[in-house]
């Protein structure tokens, strides 16, 4: 039989970092070969189970990515733009899968990650959920079906601990209601309104973030026209549903050509 595909999770001490290693560990198709923290972090050097409150899983905390990387088939990485971009010329030098989780990235980042892409296989979606990328797809539809005079509005609720906005769900929403319309998302967009910001400018997207609790994401996308509004409406209750997600990334990008892919791919929508 052969040996199942090793995983490398990074920002292992993070919300999904801990929630990938879960899935990772209960999953029969893949193994835990690597967690990766930042230097000076308090886990380093201990056995992930037992830094996550649990039984021993043999698998120590490293800040050594490439080490990590080396002897892994795919790394998923939840965690931060800076990190991100730095762990994509790693896993491009390790030759192993990147799925990266991460938002919140500028234009230049994404340049990075394209860069990076020439040599790696990089699955990226600012949300791995089956529900949210269906969503992309029917708000393209609805978009592309009604006229302008309907308004466009994106409203996202997460956790009072999220650090970007808008979400990178809400603009992956963003991008499929622009798209549908046959503009680009960068001309239309309005975020964060505030003050005498003046009557809205038909053909915007709007786009508006909540932070509060322990929500865990949730997403409408709003059509408000004379007399009536169409919404359609995602709701995240479990963040497992993103690892599951991101590990069927990993899997599948297992032998692809290097080059960008998303969940679209991943899922065949
Ligand atoms: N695409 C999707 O489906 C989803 C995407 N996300 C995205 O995933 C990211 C992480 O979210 P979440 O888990 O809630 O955030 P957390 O803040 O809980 O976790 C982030 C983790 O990354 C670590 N990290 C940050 N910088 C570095 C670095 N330079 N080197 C190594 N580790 C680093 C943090 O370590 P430290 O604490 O030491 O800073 C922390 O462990 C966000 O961008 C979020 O939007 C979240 C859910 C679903
Ligand atoms: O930070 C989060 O928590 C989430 N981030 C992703 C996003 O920015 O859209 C996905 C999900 O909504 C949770």
């Amino acid at each position: 039989m052969s040996e199942l595909p090793g995983i490398v999770i990074t920002g292992a001490s993070g919300r999904m970092g801990q929630m990938l290693i879960k899935t990772v560990v209960a999953s029969d198709k893949c193994k835990l070969v690597g967690v990766v923290e930042r230097a000076g972090h308090d886990w380093i050097g201990r056995d992930i189970g037992e830094a996550m409150g649990g039984a021993a899983l043999g698998v120590t905390v490293t800040d050594d990515a490439l080490d990590a990387f080396a002897k892994a088939q795919a790394v998923i990485d939840f965690t931060a733009p800076a990190a991100t971009i730095a762990f994509a010329g790693l896993a491009a030098q390790a030759r192993c899968v990147h799925v990266i989780g991460t938002t919140g990235m500028t234009e230049e980042d994404l340049a990075k990650i394209t860069a990076a892409a020439r040599h790696a296989t990089i699955i990226r979606a600012g949300n791995m959920s089956l529900g949210v990328n269906l969503l992309t797809k029917l708000t393209k539809m609805v978009s592309a079906a009604l006229d302008a005079d309907y308004d466009i509005e994106i409203i996202e609720a997460h956790h009072n601990r999220k650090v970007d906005a808008p979400s990178g769900t809400a603009l992956m929403l963003g991008e499929a209601a622009a798209e549908g319309r046959g503009v680009k998302l960068e001309e239309v967009r309005d975020s964060g309104r505030d003050g005498i910001t003046g009557a809205r400018k038909p053909g915007d997207i709007g786009f508006s973030a909540i932070r509060g609790g322990d929500i865990v994401g949730e997403h409408d996308v709003m059509f408000a026209g004379e007399g009536e509004r169409i919404i359609l409406r995602h709701v995240a209750s479990d963040r497992s549903l993103f690892a599951k997600g991101a590990l069927k990334a990993a899997l599948w990008g297992q032998g692809k050509k290097p080059g960008e892919y998303d969940m679209l791919d991943v899922l065949g929508l």
